[in-house]
């Protein structure tokens, strides 16, 4: 069976390879397993919480209406990266056999009333998420619409936060982004990225911002190309490993150097927000990809 599903989660394979799965937790939507040919894609950290007490550390959880903390009046009462990643989606089924694709829905009535009460200032935006996750031989696909069914508009964020697993994080390479506009989070600065590659020797959190459609981020290991980005309606790419000392900060981060084994790309919409009118739906996509040839737009 192409699809199985179980009160808490969803399962997909593929008829022809069942060594190529991915398992979609309901609460938060969240990819949190994702093989192709028996090889996990994704990091999942040991002690990830996947009983729905807290949002997942690993795998691919969904961040709306907000990106990180905003003090701004609509968004300051929210927790870090929305509620999206910690409520619990309905499962809308199956919409095609071949690739299997399956839809998930978000809506107010699925939120806890006072994480939802937290956005907005009329305190009541209406909206649908419907997320759609199609999987490949070689890749997955996500893609969200985002809903408004109000008579107002309202501002959001939306990214997905992708932990992508790697052997060793120090043989590690982001390419493609040399030229673009960063904003470093942790020295709250903005730059022009002059590296050819992102490397990684300590903490790193940065916001790539406004990278072209066509460049396609590849996560590169000793030559090698392991993970391939393509995007569509998101302009943003945050880049984050947390290294030894976030690592150990975060409780439910584990091994404590899991940092050595995953990088954080996450294509998104979050250095501004989207503004959604009345009625109008907001889409996005994402296309993570295994073994593609290495494409070498920027140096
Ligand atoms: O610990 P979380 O709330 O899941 O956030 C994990 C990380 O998410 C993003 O990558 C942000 O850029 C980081 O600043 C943040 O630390």
């Amino acid at each position: 069976m192409a699809v199985q599903l179980t009160d808490t989660e969803v399962t997909l394979s593929l008829s022809d390879d069942p060594n190529t799965s991915c398992k979609i937790l309901l609460y938060g939507a969240t990819v949190y397993s994702w093989k192709s040919q028996n090889i996990e894609q994704l990091w999942l950290s040991k002690a990830a919480k996947l009983d729905g007490s807290k949002p997942v550390r690993g795998g691919i959880p969904l961040v709306f209406p907000v990106f990180g903390k905003n003090n701004s009046d609509d968004f300051k009462d929210l927790p870090q990266h929305g509620f999206a990643r910690n409520s619990t989606w309905e499962f809308l089924g199956q919409t095609q056999q071949d690739p299997p694709t399956v839809q998930f829905g978000l809506g107010p009535e699925n939120v806890d009333e006072k994480l939802y009460s937290g956005w907005g200032s009329n305190k009541d935006n209406d909206f649908t998420l419907i997320l759609t996750i199609a999987l490949h031989h070689t890749y997955l696909k996500t893609s969200i619409d985002v809903i408004n069914n109000n008579d107002y508009s309202w501002d959001f964020n939306w990214l997905f936060h992708n932990y992508l697993q790697v052997n060793d994080i120090e043989d590690t390479l982001v390419s493609n982004l040399a030229g673009e506009n960063c904003f470093d989070q942790l020295l709250n600065e903005h730059y022009e990225e002059k590296a050819p590659a992102v490397t990684f020797i300590e903490e790193l959190d940065r916001i790539y911002n406004q990278i072209p459609e066509e460049r396609m981020v590849q996560v590169i290991e000793l030559g090698k190309v392991v993970h391939s980005i393509q995007r569509e309606n998101l302009p943003d790419i945050v880049v984050w490993n947390p290294w030894v000392d976030k690592s150990s900060s975060i409780a439910d981060f584990q091994p404590k150097d899991g940092f050595k084994k995953m990088v954080c790309i996450e294509p998104g919409y979050v250095k501004k927000f989207v503004t959604l009118n009345p009625g109008e739906t907001w889409s996005a996509s994402q296309i993570i990809k295994r073994n593609e040839p290495l494409t070498l737009q920027s140096v």
